[in-house]
């Protein structure tokens, strides 16, 4: 990958494409075919680098991983992880570490977790309090709720969890933990986040039980559940097919087809807003594929116009706000995007970065402490682009300004592109093949 990658004013996108695997689930059935007894076998798995560190680190606690074809990986479960050998690197993935310590923290080891410039400028706090509360304990190696810190596992017991913000991450580190926690866990959230760990542990023979906490809602998990491994089909991820689908929208005479693309409605709030902004997205071909609602969804060149999303929608659009702005960035009027506070602790600090960014291209945008409002170019009035835009190790951040520069006046570049391989290793490939010009 180049040290820079610049995006040009494309004519039109045109074809099919089928979204790389879900992130999410990815890392979700490497964790628990690791802890697992017996055989899971994986089709469809996202090869990036943040599922990687993910499958190392399940290998450094005593499974045994092997990739037997394209996206096709077997992992032979140990029943459990056992200390490993060196420290647990996690890369840039706040979904590995989080989870990994969640499902480490129930067995009788020690490890420590670490990660790259991002990641150990990322809170752990979130996922350490709650597991210490349940018994495990953490020394930080560094500097508190920063990695990399060194856990000490072993018996746990369940706790009662209510979360302030709606969090997955948080979610599943204690859920995983609770499996082997005295009593019956539980977590309350205040907006359902994305269910894929609920799901696949019921995959893997657990029980688990949501019901309805008032406004909120609460899971519950009873310990000493043993998990048997599975097939898992991994369906394409809504997040990465969020970029093709934007240079639809926003590329001049475009239509573009993403194939295979999960449709749990805790992850479809981009292609809501997008509905409610005016866009021509079209899904056909709706089916059932490892336990997810999957669809194709068809993008054509649209007239945006500026919405309010609703603050409640942030949960099952959280990485997809980027994408998003950018495509703002060509309706008629004013999009608020409020209640993402969240979005300042990711691979980035997304909100800062993306206002940045977008004025670097021209565009107006105002700042807000949990949010940012972006003024649209409007129809027939073109973004002028040009930006040298940075994006602090940020793949979404890299990939919605260079989707932006294929319908901008002027060339658009972003810095480190290489880490767009975290999640969408062949966006270049794919956005050219569409018809982009990103070199
Ligand atoms: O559980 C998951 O797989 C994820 C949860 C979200 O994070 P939070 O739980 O911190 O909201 C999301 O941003 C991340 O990309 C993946
Ligand atoms: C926030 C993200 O991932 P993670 O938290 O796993 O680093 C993301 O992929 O946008």
């Amino acid at each position: 990958m180049p040290s820079q990658l610049t995006s040009r004013r494309a004519s039109a996108l045109t074809g099919k494409v089928r979204a790389p695997g879900d992130k999410s689930m990815s890392h979700r059935s490497m964790i628990l075919g690791g802890i697992a007894s017996g055989v899971t076998e994986v089709e469809g798995l996202l090869e990036g680098d943040d599922v990687l560190a993910t499958a190392r680190a399940v290998e450094a606690f005593g499974a045994k991983v092997e990739r037997t074809g394209d996206g096709r990986w077997r992992i032979e479960g140990a029943g459990g992880f056992k200390t490993p050998a060196s420290v647990i690197d996690c890369g840039n993935a706040g979904t590995g570490v989080r989870l990994l310590m969640g499902a480490a923290a129930g067995y009788p080891l020690t490890a420590t977790f670490d990660g790259d410039g991002s990641l150990r400028k990322r809170p752990m706090k979130r996922v350490t309090g709650p597991l210490a509360d349940m018994g495990a304990a953490f020394d930080w190696q560094a500097a508190e709720d920063r990695l990399p810190v060194a856990l000490t596992g072993g018996t746990l017991k369940a706790i009662d969890y209510v979360q302030t913000v709606a969090s997955a991450q948080v979610k599943s580190a204690i859920l995983l933990a609770g499996l082997n926690a005295e009593g019956v866990t539980s977590v309350v959230e205040p907006e359902k986040s994305r269910d894929h760990t609920e799901r696949m542990l019921r995959a893997f023979g657990a029980e688990v039980g949501v019901e309805q906490r008032g406004e909120g809602w609460k899971v519950t998990l009873k310990g000493g559940q043993a998990l048997t491994g599975t097939f898992v089909a991994v369906p394409g991820d809504p997040s990465s097919a969020a970029f093709p689908l934007a240079a639809g929208l926003i590329v001049p005479a475009s239509e573009v087809t993403v194939e295979g693309v999960m449709l749990n409605p805790l992850r479809t709030g981009l292609f809501d807003t997008w509905i409610e902004m005016g866009a021509d997205l079209t899904i056909t071909n709706r089916r059932e594929a490892g336990g997810e609602e999957v669809g194709d969804i068809t993008a054509r060149h649209s007239s945006l116009k500026g919405v309010v999303v609703p603050e409640d929608r942030a949960a099952s659009m959280i990485d997809e706000y980027p994408i998003l702005a950018a495509t703002a960035a060509f309706a008629d009027g004013v999009t608020v995007m409020r209640g993402v506070g969240e979005m300042r602790v990711k691979e980035s600090d997304r909100i800062s970065l993306m206002v940045e960014g977008l004025r670097a291209c021209g565009i107006q945008v105002e700042e807000e402490p949990e949010g940012f409002i972006v003024t649209g170019a409007g129809q027939g009035r073109s973004v002028r682009g040009g930006g040298l835009v940075h994006t602090a190790h940020d793949h979404r951040i890299a990939m919605s300004h260079l989707v932006l520069g294929l319908a901008a006046e002027q060339p658009v570049s972003v810095d480190e592109p290489g880490m767009i391989a975290t999640s969408f290793p062949g966006f270049v490939e794919m956005m050219n093949g569409l018809g982009g010009r990103i070199v």
